[in-house]
């Protein structure tokens, strides 16, 4: 569905060129749910303009659904969705108008637009709101609005550029389940930009990670996480520095924190109750023990030597 070689963006500005994209490889194929991780100014947006024929490239080659984004951009903009962070709909037009006006700008008949819009209306959970004026819908029901939009067309491959930036976490999580609906029911390939690790962890077959402008990492979800070795023990006591001694002999990356001690092992969760006898044998007493399996955003530090974290900002 992507196939992109070498794809960079740099961009001209008075202070000299930024390089913003430098040259990625990217392969999607038909039916992937794909999460294009990375931190604000990563490069994301970047290239999913290009992806879309928003922005030309100034290096590098890509096909997009089958066809070449450099010398067959109108085949590729007839095959794909793109909802951008800003979305389509104008603010002023009621929903479904919106809606059949898209299909109609896409080439589909009234009646063809009319009963699509109508589909998607039932699909994306905006039953009832045919008439409201899309200024007055909540982010959720705008975001998913968005999405109708990008789909009118019946694109094989639809790209959301940070689906759920702005949304309140129940209508994230609303979000998620229309997005992996859209997938599993009608097979669309899916290609999101977010910046937040929860989003490509909970939706995402596959990541890319991208930081400064080069993919850094690429894989399922788990398979990243595991590149990280090992698990972290985070231990709560009356006896921090015995316990980091303790840590030490038996894991590695020990790290004191007031009372509380963390450090990775192998396997947490069998290591666990050597660390919990050990402990006891030494009389040393425990508030809290916690084993935790690696996150996306270790994965992140352990590669760029950065939180995820510092960029993002995680809505409460
Ligand atoms: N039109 C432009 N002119 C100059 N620099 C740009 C332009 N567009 C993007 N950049 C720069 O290119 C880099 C990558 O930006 P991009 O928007 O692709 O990042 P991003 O990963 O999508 O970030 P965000 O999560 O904030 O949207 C940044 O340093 C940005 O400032």
């Amino acid at each position: 569905m992507i196939h992109a070689r070498g794809l960079a963006r740099t961009f001209k500005t008075r202070r000299g060129p930024v390089e913003a994209v430098s040259g990625v490889d990217i392969d999607v194929e038909r039916g992937e749910l794909v999460g294009f991780l990375g931190p604000n100014g990563a490069g994301k947006s970047t290239t999913l303009r290009m992806l879309t024929t928003l922005i030309d490239p100034t290096a590098g080659t890509a096909t997009v659904a089958g066809h070449d984004l450099l010398t067959e951009p109108v085949e590729v903009r007839r095959r794909i969705g793109y909802v951008g962070q800003n979305g389509g709909a104008g603010p002023d037009c009621p929903v479904g108008e919106e809606l059949v006006l898209q299909g109609r700008f896409y080439g589909l008949t009234a009646a063809e637009s009319a009963k699509r819009a109508g589909e998607l209306i039932g699909d994306l959970d905006l039953t009832g709101l045919d008439d409201r004026i899309v200024g007055t819908l909540s982010g959720g029901q705008r975001r998913r609005l968005d999405i109708a939009m990008g789909l009118m067309h019946l694109p094989a491959l639809l790209f959301l550029d940070e689906p759920s930036t702005g949304l309140d976490p129940q209508s994230r999580a609303n979000l998620w389940g229309h997005i992996r609906g859209l997938h599993a029911e009608r097979g669309t390939t899916l290609f999101l930009t977010t910046h937040y690790l929860d989003e490509a962890d909970a939706l995402c077959d596959r990541i890319l990670v991208i930081d400064q402008g080069r993919i850094v990492a690429e894989g399922t979800p788990d398979a990243l996480k595991r590149r990280v070795s090992g698990d972290l023990v985070v231990v709560d006591s009356t006896d921090p520095a015995r316990t980091a001694d303790l840590a030490g002999r038996i894991g590695s990356e020990v790290a004191v924190e007031g009372t509380v001690v963390r450090f990775r092992v192998e396997d947490g969760a069998r290591v666990l109750p050597a660390v919990l006898r050990e402990l006891d044998a030494a009389g040393i007493a425990m508030t809290a023990v916690e084993v935790r399996r690696p996150s996306l955003d270790d994965v992140f530090l352990t590669l760029t030597g950065r939180s995820l974290r510092e960029d993002a900002e995680v809505p409460a």
